[in-house]
């Protein structure tokens, strides 16, 4: 049993704490949102982000950050990859030095282009790091359902105590080395659910979802192979089984926002999706390394309202024909 301490209120830190509580975990959440935590703690709820679900009764949460990350032996850190910067710099003073800090983010900074991992490193150089990711809705695992993951830390026996503490009944953690092949999938996998969405709400039908995602891949593993990832860490649940889940449904907030903008939605006031500001800085990386990466590219220009959908689709179809590599 591990006394865990989850940074960030929203839905995916909210039903990570309730997992890893109902595997037998000391969990403690810190949300700046007095009303998540008064709801967390009394009606054992997250209504503002994960409405209508029964959490674990035995989650706690607070406003003190200092409280719940006191005595932990288990950081997760699950604040979004934007606003990574500005979080880790208020509570560097708080966060206990050999105490590992498990990544749960999956993005690139707009502004560093660093994964989540280079953000933390930079503020905290000392802090031992894991990241976890894989296909995992927030409401399913929160509702228990079946779901497995990748756990990475460059140490592999970090990787696999993390993995242990939080795996149980319905949630299988997979663990491994690649931190930087296991992050570089999380992020890229949103940019492209962005453009599967897209292409389904412009009515461009499954069969161009189905090649988006595919040359979409492609994209994913030459920039995620400049960085140097593992090709099985591409191939598994943090890379090509992310890809599948989150480009395949509406319940994922990045296919869901492509598919407003294919529909010409109002795009104000919608749930978070990573994709959207990581969209220009991972267009950025490839094209400073000469990868190719076009769909990328038109998501990005789509996204700057640069292009249409339409355009995008026509630029797409008009490349030089060339070998399927
Ligand atoms: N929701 C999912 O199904 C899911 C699954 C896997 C991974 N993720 C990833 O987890 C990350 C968080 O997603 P989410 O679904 O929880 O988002 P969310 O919008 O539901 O919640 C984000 C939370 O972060 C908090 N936050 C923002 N800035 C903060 C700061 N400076 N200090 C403290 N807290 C801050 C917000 O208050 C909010 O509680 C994203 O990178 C996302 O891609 C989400
Ligand atoms: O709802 P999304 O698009 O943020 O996806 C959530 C998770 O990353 C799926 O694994």
């Amino acid at each position: 049993m591990s006394t865990i301490a989850v940074l960030g209120g929203g839905a995916w830190g909210t039903a990570l704490g309730s997992m890893a509580a109902r595997h037998g975990n000391e969990v403690k959440l810190y949300a700046r949102d007095v009303s998540v935590v008064e709801s967390i703690n009394s009606v054992h709820r997250n209504e503002r982000y994960l409405p209508g679900i029964d959490l674990y009764p035995k989650l706690a949460a607070s406003t003190d950050a200092a409280e719940v990350l006191r005595g932990c032996d288990l950081i997760l850190c699950v604040i979004p990859a934007q606003a990574l910067t500005h979080a880790i710099e208020g509570l560097k003073a708080l966060i206990p030095v050999d105490t590992p800090l498990v990544i749960c983010a999956k993005g690139i900074e707009r502004a560093s282009g660093s994964l989540p991992s280079g953000i933390v490193a930079r503020i905290l150089p000392n802090q031992k790091l894991g990241a976890l990711s894989g296909p995992s809705f927030a409401t399913d695992v929160a509702n228990g359902l079946p779901t497995a993951v990748t756990v990475a830390a460059r140490d592999q026996l970090l990787a696999d105590t993390i993995a242990a503490a939080l795996s149980g009944r319905t949630f299988r953690c997979y663990s491994t080395d690649d931190l930087i092949g296991v992050e570089i999938g999380g992020a890229l996998k949103n940019v492209l659910a962005i453009a599967a969405g897209a292409a389904i709400g412009r009515g461009y039908g499954a069969s161009a979802q189905a090649a988006l995602v595919t040359r979409g891949f492609v994209e994913l593993r030459r920039i995620a192979q400049s960085m140097g990832a593992r090709p099985e860490t591409i191939m598994g649940l943090s890379g090509l089984g992310d890809l599948m889940l989150t480009c395949a449904t509406p319940q994922s907030r990045n296919y869901s926002y492509g598919l407003a903008i294919g529909r010409g939605e109002d795009l104000s006031n919608r749930p978070l999706a990573e994709g959207v500001a990581t969209a220009a800085i991972a267009a950025e990386l490839a094209a400073g390394k000469d990868i190719e990466a076009p769909i990328i590219a038109a998501v990005a220009q789509i996204l700057d309202r640069q292009i249409t959908i339409d355009e995008a689709m026509e630029a797409l179809l008009a490349r030089p024909l060339k070998t399927e590599n």
